[in-house]
């Protein structure tokens, strides 16, 4: 959540060059179902100029016709125009159908264009946890994107059709009055426009601002439902609500402004409209006084008038049409800015390299990488915390080796986790290189997060995280070993409080599950994986000292070697090496004496 800095979004050439290349991510090519569909909305517009046309003259046959007292040619007349209305009506409602179409279409395309870099690689963690300067990428993601195609696609049919309709009427202009009539409309069209976008710019970096705010607002409300419990404990339901309110606030507040700048917009617009409609009386008037008609008489020039004024209004009411889009482009152009600068963000993100980390194939293959008997190798590694650069770990050297499991120890603050992050590949290290020799996954490396993670789904899908599918039996097989790691993990319950394996349960895992419940059933998706390697942040902090011992004897029965963080000394005997860190950089590694022997594994 930061301000923003600069003179703010404009319509300018940054404007320009982000609206472009999102162009490319909606029409990525000629034969793309976008590019189709906006052919066929070309089609229908032009269409549906030809028949507005053709209907536009049916009232002045009409006086013929009556005029005349032709019955049969009355009857044919109204056929054609009732025929003429039908096809009308029927491309309007194409040219509509087709629009909501291609916003479908958009919408899906830059959705998941920006789900492709949002979720690649850890993109997504440097985006939320590392790098704070673009506030609410999941607001832009879904709600700007949303409003982005859809204030688009109800400006194409009108901009699709005026470079067509502004040639033909244009050239109709040229016919009647001379170079006078197009040269004084295009100067009025082109004094509108520079008007225009100056009172235009503003409002862009306010609906910019507007939009940041919204999230901020959205996200406070997430924060209270994500929440509620704690809060609920505290008695906070005052205090939330006065900076709930707060927000709402400012939000409001920048609406007002908003109001305020497009009421000069209003006014700009609607002054050009109503302007427009006299110019043609003007452009007709200068050629009449300076009396180029001097022989005409009084009839022949009314009739030379009404004939010059149609066309030039045309034209004019041509303009009119595109500057009445303004509010929509200034829509267009905040919304720009804001996916944008996502987009620039997330594909930077995604270019980045982290040079000190590499890493084994990274997959979560069944078959898994096997035969690596080291884990990780760290040479020379100093840490520091990327937004400080407060030091951590200074010239650390370390192999983690099958059966040599290692203890990470130390006060608060002094960087286990940020080494497991290390290992993880999540921070950078400032110096030395991190190698991952072993793959993520069954068979390879798992990691256990403090915070235990949950997806939304039945409780096998919780099981078998983050497998799509089961691992390595199917069938019944597979639902014995998973209700048997349930077991293991002191869960039996919860197979029964869930209506068993595959019930579709609406419930979120974080709210019936105590934190004790979760770490057991992230023990249960340990059992299951069962990786060679496990990294365990504190993962039995909300356990007791028995149940702490007995899910770390399944897992050295099920044959892993722990990387494990933890405070309680009653854990060293299940790992042969403490590392202990001081803080400062200052580290110790020392052989642990306690290991306890226990026996290969049997059955799991
Ligand atoms: N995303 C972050 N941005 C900035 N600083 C961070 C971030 N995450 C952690 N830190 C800082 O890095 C330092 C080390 O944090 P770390 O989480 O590694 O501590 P720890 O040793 O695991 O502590 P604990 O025992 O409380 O879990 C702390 O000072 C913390 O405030």
């Amino acid at each position: 959540m930061h301000g923003e800095e600069g003179p703010g979004p404009q319509l300018d050439g940054l404007f320009l060059r982000r609206f472009l290349r999102l162009q490319a991510v909606l029409f990525p090519g000629w034969l793309s179902p976008s590019a189709l569909m906006f052919l066929t909305l070309l089609g229908v517009a032009l269409l549906e100029q030809l028949v507005i046309y053709q209907v536009g003259v049916i009232p002045s046959q009409y006086y013929e016709v009556l005029g005349n007292k032709d019955f049969s040619a009355f009857k044919k007349l109204t056929a054609v125009a009732l025929t003429l209305i039908v096809v009308n009506s029927t491309l309007k409602s194409f040219d509509q159908f087709i629009c909501n179409m291609m916003y479908v279409s958009w919408r899906k395309s830059l959705t998941e264009y920006l789900h492709s870099c949002y979720f690649q690689g850890q993109v997504y963690y440097n985006l939320h946890v590392l790098r704070e300067d673009i506030d609410n990428p999941d607001q832009r993601i879904s709600q700007d994107v949303e409003r982005f195609c859809r204030q688009l696609s109800s400006m194409a049919s009108k901009l699709i059709i005026s470079p067509f309709t502004l040639a033909y009427y244009t050239y109709q202009c040229f016919h009647s009055t001379g170079w006078l009539g197009p040269v004084s409309i295009f100067g009025y069209f082109v004094i509108g426009t520079i008007v225009n976008k100056v009172l235009m710019s503003p409002i862009v970096s306010k609906l910019v601002q507007q939009e940041k705010l919204e999230g901020d607002f959205r996200f406070k409300h997430m924060q209270i439902r994500v929440n509620a419990e704690p809060a609920a404990f505290y008695r906070a339901g005052r205090v939330e609500h006065m900076r709930t309110d707060r927000r709402l606030q400012s939000l409001l507040q920048t609406q007002k402004e908003l109001i305020g700048k497009e009421l000069w917009l209003y006014i700009g617009v609607n002054t050009f409209d109503y302007l427009g409609s006299i110019l043609s009386y003007v452009v007709i008037a200068i050629p009449i006084f300076s009396g180029v008609y001097g022989d005409l008489s009084p009839t022949e020039l009314s009739a030379l008038v009404s004939k010059n004024a149609f066309v030039s209004i045309y034209l004019i009411s041509c303009f009119s049409q595109l500057i009445d889009l303004s509010s929509t482009v200034t829509d267009v152009a905040g919304y720009t800015h804001r996916i944008g600068e996502l987009q620039e963000t997330l594909l930077s993100l995604g270019r980045k390299k982290n040079d000190n980390y590499s890493e084994a194939k990274a997959s979560w293959d069944l078959d898994g990488h096997s035969g690596e008997d080291t884990a990780f190798l760290l040479e020379r590694v100093t840490l520091s915390v990327p937004s400080s650069g407060k030091l951590l770990i200074k010239d650390l050297s370390l192999r983690i080796s099958k059966g040599n499991s290692v203890m990470i120890v130390g006060n608060t603050g002094t960087g286990k986790t940020s080494l497991l992050r290390v290992l993880g590949g999540l921070w950078e290290s400032t110096q030395g290189s991190i190698k991952m020799l072993t793959c993520f996954g069954p068979r390879g490396v798992v990691f256990l997060p403090q915070r235990p993670f949950f997806t939304d789904g039945s409780l096998r899908e919780q099981v078998i995280y983050p497998l799509k599918e089961i691992y390595p039996v199917s069938g019944s097989a597979d639902d014995e070993r998973i209700v048997r790691f349930l077991e293991l993990a002191g869960l039996a319950d919860l197979l029964v409080r869930a209506g068993g394996l595959d019930e579709q349960v609406d419930w979120n895992w974080y709210d019936i599950l105590s934190p004790g419940e979760m770490q057991r059933l992230s023990f249960a998706r340990l059992f299951y994986l069962q990786p060679k390697y496990a990294v365990l942040d504190e993962a039995t902090s909300a356990l007791t000292e028995d149940v702490e011992h007995e899910l770390y004897r399944v897992c050295l029965q099920l044959g892993m070697t722990l990387i494990s963080v933890g405070h309680r000394a009653s854990l060293e005997k299940f790992h042969s090496w403490i590392l202990k860190l001081h803080g400062e950089g200052r580290w110790e590694l020392t052989r642990c004496e306690k290991m306890k022997r226990l026996p290969a594994a049997e059955g799991c």
